[in-house]
């Protein structure tokens, strides 16, 4: 079976016209492949290109050169770069979801909704969609009182729950998610880490960015490190 996403020899640089026109090298000859069913753990020092590397993969930002092969569903292999805007949202909506750090909150939509949405997007009937959110909030250990609520108010890892919960509840097939650990106690941590090896069991492929080396080594079939917007080593946990 091909690779689900093929990296190849992807650069992204920063032109910074406000600053004199500076260049950030973000990344810098990026390759490497995540098989289906794979998952792979982006690791790296602050500032060392892993959200620039997924946003690229999700095309928020355009390439400054390279490929990114994405095996499609809809579309057979197409490569991310070059791809339509009516291609990536078609993606976006179907199959390929980003997960980011921080969850972006739509004024007066309850939890619960924001979490459904998900769902909705995916052409799930409104029932079902009530049902399976509430399910996921239970699980996540969201307080119930909150299922209701605004989540413009909640703390940091209540918001990170109800982020969390919105991308896994889709069941995409490529998932790009960026620390869904880092501000959740142990249990909950589990859960999160549990919803992740379940989808990974249904075909979804992964990958995370994560600091947390518990998280690595229960996730991670393997790591792959940047240092400086460079591939500077691929490990897998058990080495
Ligand atoms: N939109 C942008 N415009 C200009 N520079 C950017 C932009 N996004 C990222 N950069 C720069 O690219 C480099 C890589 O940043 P990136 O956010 O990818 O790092 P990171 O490894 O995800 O860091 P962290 O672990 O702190 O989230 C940094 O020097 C950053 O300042």
């Amino acid at each position: 079976m091909p690779p689900i996403l093929d990296v190849r020899h992807y650069t992204k640089r920063f032109d910074m016209h406000v600053l004199n026109g500076k260049r950030i090298n973000a990344l810098t000859n990026v390759s490497f492949s995540l098989e289906p069913g794979e998952i792979v753990g982006l690791v790296g020092k602050s500032g060392s290109g892993k959200s620039t590397l997924m946003k690229s993969i999700y095309r928020t930002y355009l390439a400054t050169s390279g490929a990114i092969y994405y095996q499609s569903l809809r579309y057979g292999p197409i490569d991310l770069v070059r791809a339509t805007d009516h291609q990536i949202i078609a993606l976006r909506r179907d199959e390929i979801t980003y997960c980011s750090q921080f969850l972006s909150v739509i004024p007066r939509v309850s939890a619960a909704d924001v979490v459904a949405e998900g769902l909705f997007r995916r052409g799930a009937g409104r029932t079902e969609a009530w049902h399976q959110s509430r399910d996921y909030l239970d699980r996540l250990g969201l307080p119930q009182e909150l299922w209701d609520a605004y989540p413009s108010t909640f703390s940091g890892g209540e918001q990170q729950r109800i982020n969390v919960a919105r991308a896994i509840i889709a069941r995409p097939r490529l998932l790009l998610i960026d620390e869904p650990t880092a501000s959740l106690d142990q249990r909950t941590k589990d859960v999160v880490i549990d919803m992740i090896i379940a989808l990974k069991a249904e075909g979804t492929s992964v990958l995370c960015i994560s600091h947390d080396l518990y998280t690595l080594d229960r996730l991670a079939d393997r790591r792959i490190e940047l240092k400086d917007g460079h591939i500077v080593a691929t490990t897998s946990p058990v080495s």
